[in-house]
């Protein structure tokens, strides 16, 4: 039999690999996990933490507005934006020491540093080499952008959280749920926002009622929308004649007119892609399928020592799921009991201003799906807190059902709170519940969540 260094080497401590290698630890496996950056990932490092915590900020902007219907006179605000800045990376900062405490008191062996395949069993990390029995790879992804004239000008999310200035011209290029959280932020906090789109609306793959009601509710904030544009005429330059840090884009509208607009700082959110190139999967003979590490149910690779979790599979890139799959390795696996992740029904939310959220089908699927068999339940209101607070948002709910028993498939919510509303209605459409166990609930009042209960 031979003798490996370790039990398993997990590569990458984002949230899949720092819950896969804890888990498997615990479950009495000997672990080492190697991480080229910081500990923590994407979510912690520059994705969910610190863009949530650029959300909240955004949201003061409104306060001294809305304070004032409710007999507050609060003078407005200006941003600090240094002070913001500095404050959400102590907080990162925080997080990341504290995970690698985690690891520490798990007995998972970290290792800095960026690591390859040299072989099937062997992983270098710089000049010193690991062997495992098995391999768990959690490399996550990064942003890509697209490959048009200029593009380097263009910041990613990545360094959206450290900008040395706050740009009072911000544009984005990009309509998925990234890019609209960020011009939702950047608004919030001041800045001037067009954002850029090939679609008619924001959020392409979600309900068409949640993306109306979003792009309706941003262009209400006063975020510029430039949509239907022909993304392959896009290009951006310096603008050398003026201010030195002034960018132009300029792209042809639908109708095919070229269109130009200036801005101090460009987000490329165009999308994310796995982090594979490093790793010299080739050494060791592992199967990647249009860009990504392809995985049979279990997240084994082709070879079957070898995993994959996470966002480098593509399967569905959100942290609650690279969790769940790291686990359900570790336990099947290191804990002898087979556990399966369902990629179906997984909620997700949208931190765009209002925020959006949804669980199950959208109505377009469940009609592609069940055709005539579905009803949809609809409402759109002012909320309550609105009335004094002043302001057009406005709160859409939506209920798609199907079949004579009313099956709940999808619930769809734009709106304040839709977010944690819609994570604690989720459970009705895992349990497979039907409109009439919701009919049955009784209502909160006086809530927005209430709606759900007795929609007619
Ligand atoms: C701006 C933004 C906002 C987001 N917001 C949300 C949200 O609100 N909710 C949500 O659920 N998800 C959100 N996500 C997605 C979420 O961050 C990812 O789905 C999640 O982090 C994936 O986890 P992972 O373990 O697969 O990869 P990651 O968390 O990306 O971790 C991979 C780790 O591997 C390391 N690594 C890469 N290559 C190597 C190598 N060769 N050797 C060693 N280490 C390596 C990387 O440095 C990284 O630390 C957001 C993402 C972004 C970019």
């Amino acid at each position: 039999m031979t003798n490996f260094d370790y039990d398993l080497f997990v590569i990458g401590a984002g949230s899949g690999g720092l819950a896969a290698s804890k888990r498997a630890a615990a479950l009495g496996a000997k672990v080492a996990i190697a991480e080229g950056d910081l500990v923590g990932g994407t979510c912690v490092i520059r994705g969910c933490v610190p863009k949530k915590l650029m959300v909240y900020a955004s949201h003061f902007s409104h306060f001294s507005q809305e304070a004032s219907g409710y007999g507050w006179e609060i003078p407005a605000g200006k941003l600090d934006w240094n002070k913001l800045r500095d404050a959400i990376q102590s907080e990162v900062s925080r997080l990341n020491k504290l995970h690698i405490s985690f690891l520490e008191k798990s007995n998972v062996e970290l290792i800095s540093g960026f690591a390859k395949f040299v072989d099937a069993h062997t992983v270098a990390v710089g000049d010193r080499q690991f062997t495992a029995e098995r391999i768990l790879i959690a490399v996550g992804g990064e942003a890509s952008k697209p490959d048009l004239a200029g593009m380097e000008h263009a910041i990613t999310s990545k360094e959206m959280f450290l900008m040395p200035k706050f740009p009072q011209r911000f544009a984005v290029i990009g309509g998925g749920y990234i890019g609209t959280e960020f011009a939702g932020i950047m608004r919030g906090l001041g800045a001037d926002v067009t954002q850029i789109i090939r679609d008619r609306y924001v959020l392409r793959g979600f309900d068409h009622d949640v993306r109306i009601n979003v792009q309706e509710s941003m262009v209400n904030h006063g975020i510029k929308f430039h949509t239907c544009i022909n993304s392959d005429s896009l290009t951006i330059s310096k603008n050398a004649s003026k201010d030195e840090s002034e960018l132009t884009i300029s792209f042809k509208d639908g109708d095919g007119n070229l269109q130009q607009i200036n801005a101090d700082t460009v987000l490329a959110a165009t999308g994310r892609q796995p982090n594979l190139s490093p790793l010299s999967l080739d050494k060791a003979n592992i199967e990647v399928v249009k860009g990504a590490i392809a995985v049979k149910e279990d997240s084994s690779t082709n070879q079957p020592h070898i995993y994959a979790i996470g966002d480098c599979t593509n399967r569905v890139n959100l942290t609650p799921v690279a969790i769940a799959e790291g686990r359900a390795f570790a336990e099947t696996v290191y804990g002898h009991t087979p556990r399966f992740i369902s990629h179906n029904n997984i909620p997700s939310a949208v931190f765009s201003q209002p925020e959006a959220a949804t669980v199950g089908l959208s109505e377009e699927k469940a009609r592609e799906l069940y055709g005539d068999r579905i009803k949809v339940y609809k409402t759109k209101f002012r909320p309550m807190f609105y009335s004094l607070a002043g302001g057009d948002t406005k709160t859409m709910m939506k209920l798609i059902v199907v079949g004579e028993e009313e099956r709940v498939l999808g619930l769809q919510m734009v709106g304040k709170d839709a977010a944690e509303i819609i994570q604690g209605m989720s459970l009705v459409v895992t349990m497979g519940g039907c409109k009439k166990d919701l009919d049955n609930t009784m209502a909160m009042h006086p809530t927005a969540a209430e709606e759900f209960m007795t929609m007619r």
